[in-house]
């Protein structure tokens, strides 16, 4: 007899067999939400409250733009930034040109669908991931949403021919404006935990994760991303004005990121939680689907160092480890790291345990 298991993975191998991903749901008329995205668990009602996200202009004085990104960091581990310098434009035409592909009829957006990349384009509705343990999932088989992933960096340059046309010269500005913005807050950052802009090294906005969440008819019953924290250094999310992230705050309590227009999310990562010595939060964060009417896109670029091969180590920058304060973390790899994430089926505030130092 199938077990559980197997009948789940037969289902998901299905779903992508379909090609036509959450919006081929929608496009068909579905009224109510397919076993696949459901919540195990009791639906949960949107958050009541809405955070205020810290917002700092870049335009300020480098020492005031330093101190209240290393605080907002302290504090929360999201901001957002104003006057970052990457034009309405370019942000808008990646937006939109996600948006444009994903409402595409059928016949024209199935040929780019593969569960698994193609060189290093992904264009699927990713299944989330379970936890190895055997513990119960707390999360649906799937999210409601579709995925454009380009990896920057992929062995070879990236395959961009595999990149849907339309797409291809506003999301390839986009990552070329956002990386030397990356850059400017890879800087910011470190001189935010008092040590020089380049101990952070050289940074790349190695992933780029463009995210379209179709409307749900029964919102509550699904999740756009289930709760997680980014296993990079930092990210930076550009999203329209629909809204639906949310943000776990320190006494467990969610609360939306209301969006603003022309600002641009950061939101620390595991890797500099980790190299921050614990200065800096990984915050956790989730999507929720707002709407039975509306679509949201969000960008999310993911950033790293430059070099994060197999045999790159990282830990607690040596200048943060102090008497008072001993490292916290061991070093480890990019491979020990995305494995315990892939063990842990998904990641939380306490999937670093496993590398504490003491
Ligand atoms: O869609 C969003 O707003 C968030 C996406 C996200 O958290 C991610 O891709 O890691
Ligand atoms: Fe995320």
């Amino acid at each position: 007899m199938a077990s559980v298991d197997d009948e789940a993975a037969l289902a998901v191998f299905q779903f992508h067999e379909s090609r036509g991903g959450v919006r081929g749901l929608v496009e068909a008329g579905v009224t109510t939400v397919p076993p696949l995205f459901l919540r195990p668990t009791t639906p949960v009602s949107s958050a009541a409250r809405s955070m205020v996200v810290p917002s700092i202009d870049l335009s300020l004085p480098r020492s005031h733009a330093v101190a209240l990104v290393g605080a907002a960091s302290r504090s929360c581990g999201i901001f957002q930034v104003t006057n970052h310098g990457v034009p309405a434009g370019t942000v808008d035409a990646a937006l939109s040109t996600v948006r444009a592909f994903n409402e595409q009829p059928f016949e024209a957006r199935s040929p780019f669908y593969s569960a698994s990349p193609i060189g290093a384009i992904t264009y699927a509705t990713i299944p989330i991931p379970r936890p190895k343990d055997g513990q119960p999932a707390t999360a649906p088989l799937m999210s409601w949403r579709d995925s454009l992933i380009v990896r920057f960096d992929y062995p070879a340059d990236p395959d961009l021919r595999s990149l849907p046309g339309a797409c291809r010269g506003p999301l390839l500005e986009y990552h070329r404006s956002l990386t030397s913005l990356g850059k400017g807050i890879a800087g910011l950052l470190s001189e935010g935990l008092g040590v020089g802009a380049e101990q952070l090294g050289q940074v790349e906005g190695c992933l780029m994760q463009c995210h379209y969440h179709p409307p749900c008819p029964e919102p509550e019953r699904v999740m756009g991303s289930r709760e997680h924290t980014d296993g990079d250094l930092f990210t930076v999310l550009a999203q329209d004005g629909v809204g639906g992230l949310q943000v776990r705050l320190d006494d467990g309590e969610w609360v939306d990121v209301a969006p603003v227009a022309g600002a641009l999310l950061v939101n620390i990562g595991d890797v500099l939680k980790v190299v921050s010595n614990d200065e800096y939060k990984s915050v956790e964060h989730r999507v929720m689907i707002k709407s039975a009417q509306e679509s949201r896109v969000s960008i999310a670029l993911f950033f790293n160092p430059a070099k994060h091969d197999e045999s790159d180590f990282f830990g607690p920058i040596p200048e943060l480890v102090t008497a008072e304060k001993p490292a916290q973390y061991r070093s480890l790899t990019w491979p020990e790291m995305l494995n315990n994430r892939i063990d842990l089926g998904h990641a939380k505030p306490s999937s670093l345990d496993r590398f504490k130092a003491i």
